[in-house]
């Protein structure tokens, strides 16, 4: 797999010459650092050591349950200890999305999503209405004909452990309205947990309400260079000395890509080597842009290359 065009297996001392090349490291959470609740073993050394080394590091998650603060203290407990302003969740960039790119500060969106997307909303004074669950009630008719609130100016979707039809349907009824906005937070299908186990990802949600409303949502999340704005922004960085550290070659590895970034795989999550070379032999430039320029199995490949 490796030459010019090609993906290079790199481990060990390999990998010190791509670590010197860069001055920041933006790391995926999902199936890089951790799965679920279970840190990937040697991901807190990796991340201390980078930063020992002086090394700019940030968290890019499409995982959208949790806020900046929440994503710290989950940090915390598995040994290293990050800013939240470090921590760029899509809980919080769909926030920003929503009230810088879409001016929505001060108005309503119906929200299907997480109390950690309803916090990082008023945190930038967008007001949300939808949380929590919504059970079938009455008949067809009375679904074609939900109250709708008039103040709802953008249907927005995320990870709602809630999802229903009634959310569906009141997801469908209010994107029919005229003006009404249409975003998401991410496309990944697939959460990768604990043990190789996986449930379905927000991406299922979203294609649902996608199909009922006939309408394509604007996703805020990986692939999306937003959220890679979002952090170059306020940080100051060269694209050129990052390197993104992700599973998801349609995501992670894409995003990299589409910012000019370089790119290293990790086999923790849910892309594999076979996927890699798929895209490498496929001979389709949109493919071959999910290509990483380096993979390893796992980060803890990396401690070789920082403890010399
Ligand atoms: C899997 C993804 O999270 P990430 O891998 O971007 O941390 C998600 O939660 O949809
Ligand atoms: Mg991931």
């Amino acid at each position: 797999m490796s030459g010019s065009k090609g993906s290079a297996r790199l481990s060990g001392a390999l990998l010190k010459p791509l670590l010197d090349s860069v001055d920041c490291v933006l790391f995926d959470c999902d199936g890089v650092i951790w799965r679920g609740d279970q840190v990937i073993p040697g991901a807190a050394e990796v991340i201390n050591l980078l930063k020992k080394n002086g090394k700019r590091v940030f968290f890019l998650t499409n995982n959208s349950s949790k806020t900046r603060r929440m994503y710290a203290e989950k940090m915390a407990t598995m040994g290293f200890s990050v800013a939240p302003e470090e921590v760029f969740g899509t809980a919080y960039c769909c926030a920003a999305y929503l009230s810088t790119v879409c001016q929505l500060q001060g108005s309503k969106v119906y929200l299907l999503g997480s109390a950690a997307m309803g916090q990082e909303l008023e945190a930038v004074g967008v007001r949300h209405t939808g949380l929590g669950p919504d059970h079938i009630t009455g008949s067809q008719s009375d679904w074609a004909n939900v109250p709708l609130d008039p103040e709802v100016k953008a249907v927005v979707v995320g990870f709602d452990q809630h999802f229903s039809y009634m959310k569906l349907n009141r997801a469908m009824q209010y994107l029919t309205q005229q003006g009404c906005l249409f975003v998401g937070t991410n496309r990944d299908t697939r959460l990768p947990l604990e043990g190789g186990k996986i449930v379905p990802g927000t991406g299922c949600i979203l294609q649902a309400v996608e199909t009922a409303a006939q309408r394509q949502a604007q996703t805020v999340g990986k692939p999306n260079h937003y959220m890679f704005d979002c952090v170059a922004s306020q940080y100051g960085l060269d694209r050129a000395r990052c390197l993104m550290v992700g599973d998801r070659l349609d995501t992670d590895i894409l995003l990299g890509s589409n910012c000019g970034l370089k790119t290293l795989l990790t086999l923790t999550g849910v892309s594999t080597v076979a996927d890699v070379e798929a895209h490498e032999q496929s001979g389709c430039p949109e493919r071959r842009k999910m290509v990483p320029d380096y993979y390893v199995d796992s980060v803890a490949d990396l401690l070789p290359a920082l403890q010399g």
